[in-house]
C-alpha cells in the first residue's frame, strides 16, 4: 500500500473522513516536501493537497508526491474549505496549535475532531528505503566521530568538540540532527547537557550525544570517553551502564514489549545500586523525528517489530560527580536486531 493508502485506512480507524497534517515530519512524510514547517497537508477520501506558499512552488514542484495550492493563509483555508465541507475532519491534537485550530474554525463548515499519532502510526515501521537513510545517516555519523575522537582531551573546551562533529556533519552533506551533547567532569550528570563553554580536564568522562540528519532522516548515538584516567567510582559507573546497555540491545527481538526493554537494562542498574540514577527511559524511535514511536518506557506495551528503528541508551546520572550514557541505534529485524551504530565502545 502507499503511504496516502495507508493514511486513507488510518483516517477510517480514526472515524474522520479527512485528515489535516501539520506536523513537519508528518508533511514531509505524506508528500515528500522537505520543508514541511512550512507546508500543511490535507487528506480525504478522494484528495491530497500540499499547501505551501510562493516561496517553494519551485521546490514543492520538484519534491511533492501531492498535487499542490500555493497560497497564503487565509488562501490555505479557504481554498480547503471547499474540500472538507460537512466533513469531519481530524486535525493533529499534539501538534496543531490553538491558533491554527481557531483559524481552521472560522473558516471551515466542517466538524473538527482532534486525532492523535495517526501519521506516527504509520511512521513507526521503516520501509527499505526510509532505513536506507537511517544507515547512511549514522555512517555518516560513525565517521565524523572517528575524525573527532582524537580531539576529545584536557585542555578543549565542550564547544570546540561540538564544533569539530558539527563541520563534519556538515561538510559530508549532512545537517546536525540536534544540539550536540558534550558533558564533561560533573556536567555529564545533565542527561540533555548540550556543549558549553567549559575546559575538559584530566580524569574525567565524558558523554558526546550526536546524530546527523540525511535526506530529513536521523541518526542518534551517545559514547562517554575517558580523558585521563577517571576516579575508581566513574569507572564502576562506565562498566554497569556498559553492562546494561549491551544486555537491553542482546535482548531486542519483535515480539518483545517495550516496556520490557527498559526493565532489562534498569534492572542491571538496579543490581549495581544506580536505579535512581538512570533518570530517564530506555530509547525512542527515530526518523524523521529525532523522538518518534515507539517510546521505550517503563511499562509501555507497544510490541517491537522488524522495520523498526530504536535507540537504546541507559544512563546513570550522579549529580555533582558525573554521568555515563551509553547509546546505540538498532533496527528490530525478523531474526531479531542490528546495531546500525558501529563507533567501537572505549574500555575505561
Ligand atoms: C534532544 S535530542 C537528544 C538525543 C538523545 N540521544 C536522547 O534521546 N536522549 C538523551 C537523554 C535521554 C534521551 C531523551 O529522552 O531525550
Amino acid at each position: 500500500m502507499s503511504r496516502l493508502e495507508q493514511t486513507r485506512a488510518a483516517l477510517g480507524a480514526a472515524g474522520v473522513d479527512a485528515l489535516w497534517i501539520s506536523h513537519p515530519a508528518n508533511v514531509r512524510y505524506i508528500s515528500g516536501f522537505s520543508s514541511g514547517s512550512d507546508g500543511k497537508a490535507l487528506v480525504t477520501a478522494g484528495e491530497a493537497v500540499l499547501y505551501t506558499d510562493a516561496r517553494y512552488t519551485v521546490q514543492a514542484a520538484a519534491e511533492s508526491a501531492l498535487p499542490q495550492f500555493i497560497a497564503r493563509p487565509p488562501g490555505t483555508y479557504e481554498d480547503a474549505a471547499s474540500r472538507v465541507k460537512g466533513l469531519r475532519v481530524g486535525f493533529e491534537a499534539e501538534h496543531l496549535t490553538v491558533a491554527g485550530l481557531e483559524a481552521l474554525r472560522r473558516h471551515w463548515d466542517a466538524e473538527l475532531v482532534p486525532t492523535r499519532g495517526v501519521m506516527e502510526g504509520l511512521r513507526l515501521i521503516k520501509s527499505a528505503e526510509e532505513v536506507a537513510l537511517i544507515r547512511e545517516a549514522q555512517a555518516i555519523a560513525d565517521r565524523v566521530f572517528a575524525e573527532v575522537r582524537p580531539m576529545i582531551r584536557a585542555g578543549v573546551r565542550e564547544l570546540d568538540v561540538a564544533l569539530e562533529l558539527e563541520m563534519g556533519l556538515r561538510r559530508a552533506g549532512a545537517e546536525v540532527g540536534f544540539d550536540v551533547i558534550v558533558a564533561g567532569g560533573p556536567r555529564g550528570a545533565m542527561p540533555h547537557g548540550v556543549a558549553s563553554e567549559r575546559v575538559l580536564e584530566d580524569g574525567e568522562l565524558v558523554t558526546v550525544d550526536f546524530g546527523a540528519r540525511w535526506r530529513g532522516y536521523h541518526s542518534d548515538m551517545t559514547r562517554t570517553v575517558a580523558v585521563g584516567t577517571p576516579s575508581e567510582e566513574m569507572r564502576r559507573v562506565y562498566r554497569a551502564v556498559l553492562e546494561a546497555e549491551q544486555a537491553a540491545v542482546a535482548a531486542v527481538r519483535p515480539g518483545m514489549k517495550s516496556g520490557d526493554l527498559d526493565a532489562v537494562a534498569r534492572g542491571i542498574l538496579e543490581e549495581h545500586g544506580l536505579g535512581e540514577a538512570f533518570a530517564h527511559s530506555l530509547g525512542h524511535g527515530v526518523g524523521l523525528d529525532i523522538h518518534e514511536g515507539p517510546g521505550l518506557r517503563m511499562g509501555t506495551d507497544t510490541p517491537l517489530e522488524p522495520g523498526m528503528v530504536i535507540t537504546v541508551e541507559p544512563g546513570a546520572y550522579l549529580p555533582g560527580v558525573g554521568g555515563v550514557r551509553i547509546e546505540d541505534l538498532v533496527l528490530v529485524t525478523d531474526m531479531g536486531y542490528e546495531v546500525l551504530s558501529l563507533t567501537p565502545k572505549e574500555s575505561v
